[in-house]
């Protein structure tokens, strides 16, 4: 169902926690809010699902007001940080807890299982589980009662990372078989950016911008957005026709249309390394080889108020580059451009 969170804001103790929040989120859609530590995601979060009221606006899931019923009545499923299983009943009872008791419950159960891939685990006792199947019961639990929203609140925060990876894929195909319209919250970009439909960055207790993934890394509305969805270098530039003359040359910039003094923000993955030529010349100052790509450090050649300028880029996991290399620097595609 549609969720329509409209207008709203909190505080708490003269403290302005959320300040005039709009959030729709289209039937089946999954959306992720995005932000750092202490920004609100939780506040709003809870806000919606009726565990704490909001001093002004409104929240509707399916076109029905709900901002004035408690938690029970309005339908919505949430998936906790940790999954909060019940340690002494089985998987299958777990699952079924919210349900009423009786032959149509156990039926919806098995179903809400295969949904997360745990057809077979009903059995269990959750300490029988790993940390990601745990976390998988907890979202069949919160499947099973069809819930028109399912809220999750950093809902891999407690996996390890090499878990976490198959956890997500396995979390939101559940959430697409389901047809679940559903609101993921997270403080790691790629989790967002990789799961999402759509992602609302938010800060300071607002919604800066909400897009699908590629359109927030590709058209950031500002600065802060563009270095919290990705990694940038950050340099000093001026604008005109089109063009952005920084230190590394002049260099389109994506559309925006404005112009005069600011600052470029150029993607790791938009630096070509060549061999030094004419133009912008650097040597290697780091490697970091991670296998099917490595993030090079280079201090560009020249001085900038008394420092060298730094890049970071991306290459080939093979390039073969080593610290002390000298390197040309070219950059590929459109940069950002951000009027000061
Ligand atoms: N019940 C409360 N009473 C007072 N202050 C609160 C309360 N709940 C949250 N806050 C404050 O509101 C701000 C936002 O908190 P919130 O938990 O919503 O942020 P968050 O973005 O979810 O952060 P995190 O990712 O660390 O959980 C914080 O400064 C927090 O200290």
């Amino acid at each position: 169902m549609r969720l329509e969170v409209d207008g709203v804001s909190k505080a708490f103790g003269g403290t302005r926690v959320l300040d005039d929040v709009s959030l729709v989120v289209d039937d089946g859609e999954l959306a992720a809010v995005l932000g750092p530590s202490g920004c609100g995601k939780t506040t709003l979060l809870r806000i919606v699902a009726g565990f704490e009221s909001a001093d002004a606006g409104s929240v509707a899931v399916g076109g029905a007001d709900i901002t004035s019923l408690p938690p029970e009545r309005r339908r919505i499923g949430i998936v906790p940080q940790e999954a909060a299983l019940f340690p002494h009943l089985t998987v299958r009872r777990n699952v079924g807890f919210g349900l009423p008791r009786g032959a149509a419950s156990a039926e919806r159960a098995r179903e809400c299982l295969d949904l997360v891939g745990l057809s077979g685990f009903g059995d269990r006792m959750p300490h029988e589980l790993s940390g990601g199947q745990q976390q998988r019961v907890a979202l069949a639990r919160a499947l099973a009662p069809g819930p028109g929203v399912v809220l999750l609140d950093e809902p891999f925060n407690a996996l390890d990372r090499s878990l976490r990876v198959s956890v997500r894929d396995d979390v939101r195909d559940a959430l697409k078989r389901a047809g679940a319209t559903a609101v993921l919250v997270t403080h790691d970009q790629e989790e967002a950016m990789s799961m999402a439909d759509t992602v609302a960055v938010m800060r300071e207790g607002r919604i800066v911008q909400k897009d699908e993934p590629a359109s927030v890394y590709a058209a950031p509305r500002d600065l802060g957005v563009a270095t919290f969805v990705g990694e940038a270098v950050i340099l000093p530039a001026s604008a005109a026709g089109g063009v952005a003359s920084c230190v590394l040359g002049a260099l389109p910039y994506a559309a925006g249309g404005s112009e005069g003094q600011g600052r470029v923000a150029v993607r790791p993955e938009q630096f070509v390394l060549t061999v030094p030529g004419g133009g912008t010349v650097g040597r290697v100052e780091r490697v970091e080889f991670f296998g099917h790509d490595a993030a090079l450090t280079v201090v560009l050649d020249g001085e900038r108020d008394g420092e060298g300028v730094v890049i970071r880029a991306r290459t080939r996991g093979d390039a073969g580059h080593r610290t002390g290399d000298r390197v040309g620097v070219e950059v590929e595609g459109s940069v950002l451009f951000f009027v000061s």
